[in-house]
């Protein structure tokens, strides 16, 4: 049997800003395909934890390993081209990873081009298709973001960051700032790119509908501390951690 590596090894990552803000000591592996999912409450430290582990916030300890290479010891150039290729990041809010003077099928098109395509009509279709992958109307790809509605953003979005087939995306909140039925869809579309890619994802929420649905694993964060971790349905069905079970019972209630 061949075992396989972790595509991302994490071992005692700290950043506070001051005491219990931030992240201290977290350590965990990623492996190609698995979905891990970051949980805690507003201010726990989930967003800050995401920044660190996908190049955007240099830790004051630990270290970040990405297919054998320190993170933090690569140059920041090196970084920035993961970010671009190998990686994707999905924000909260779109509009803070889309790029609003460039058109839709530009903000696709760009990271083709990040990747090296140079066909003008190849790309042009590619993000024809990845547009409508995401359930956007072949008839937007010259508009601009600012037009589209706040599911639409956030679908183009994720569809600029997918259509390189990035080995592991990043994702804070995703169906945050959406009404409930736009989330559902949403979540379904994502789950959907998740096991069609075989992407590996960390996802950040506060939402533990939409880590169950998604997540193999979670970390339940509580003021910067990893305070319980372990495949969702055990940490969900059967929390050990006084904090998580507020957190399900809470849910539930
Ligand atoms: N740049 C910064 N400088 C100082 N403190 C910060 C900074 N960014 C975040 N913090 C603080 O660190 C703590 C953790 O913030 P973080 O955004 O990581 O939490 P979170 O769990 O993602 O919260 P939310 O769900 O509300 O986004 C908070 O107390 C926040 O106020």
């Amino acid at each position: 049997m061949i075992m396989q590596q972790p595509l991302l090894t994490v071992n005692q990552l700290t950043h506070l800003y001051a005491p219990g803000k931030g992240f201290r000591d977290v350590s965990f592996a990623l492996y190609p395909g698995e979905v891990l999912g970051i949980v805690g409450e507003s201010g726990s430290g989930k967003t800050t934890l995401l920044k660190a582990l996908s190049a955007r916030l240099a830790p004051q300890q630990g270290e970040v390993i990405y297919r054998g290479q320190d993170l933090y010891g690569i140059s920041e150039s090196d970084r920035r081209r993961l970010l671009r290729t190998e990686w994707g990041v999905v924000h909260q809010y779109p509009m803070d990873g889309l790029r609003p003077q460039v058109s839709a099928g530009g903000n696709i098109g760009e990271r083709l081009m990040a990747i090296g395509e140079r066909h003008y009509g190849q790309i042009r279709s590619k993000a024809g298709r990845w547009l409508q992958d995401v359930e956007i109307p072949l008839s937007r790809l010259d508009d601009l973001p600012g037009t589209f509605s706040g599911g639409m953003q956030q679908r183009l979005q994720i569809a600029r960051n997918l259509v390189t087939h990035p080995q592991l995306v990043f994702m804070d909140e995703p169906t945050g700032g959406l009404d409930v039925s736009v989330q559902a869809r949403l979540l379904d579309l994502v789950r959907g790119l998740v096991r069609d890619l075989n992407l590996a994802l960390v996802i950040v929420t506060h939402d533990l509908g939409v880590a169950r649905l998604l997540a193999h694993r979670l970390l339940v964060m509580q003021q910067g501390e990893v305070v319980e971790s372990g495949l969702t349905d055990r940490v969900l069905d059967d929390p050990h951690h006084p904090y998580t079970q507020l957190l399900v019972s809470s849910v539930l209630s």
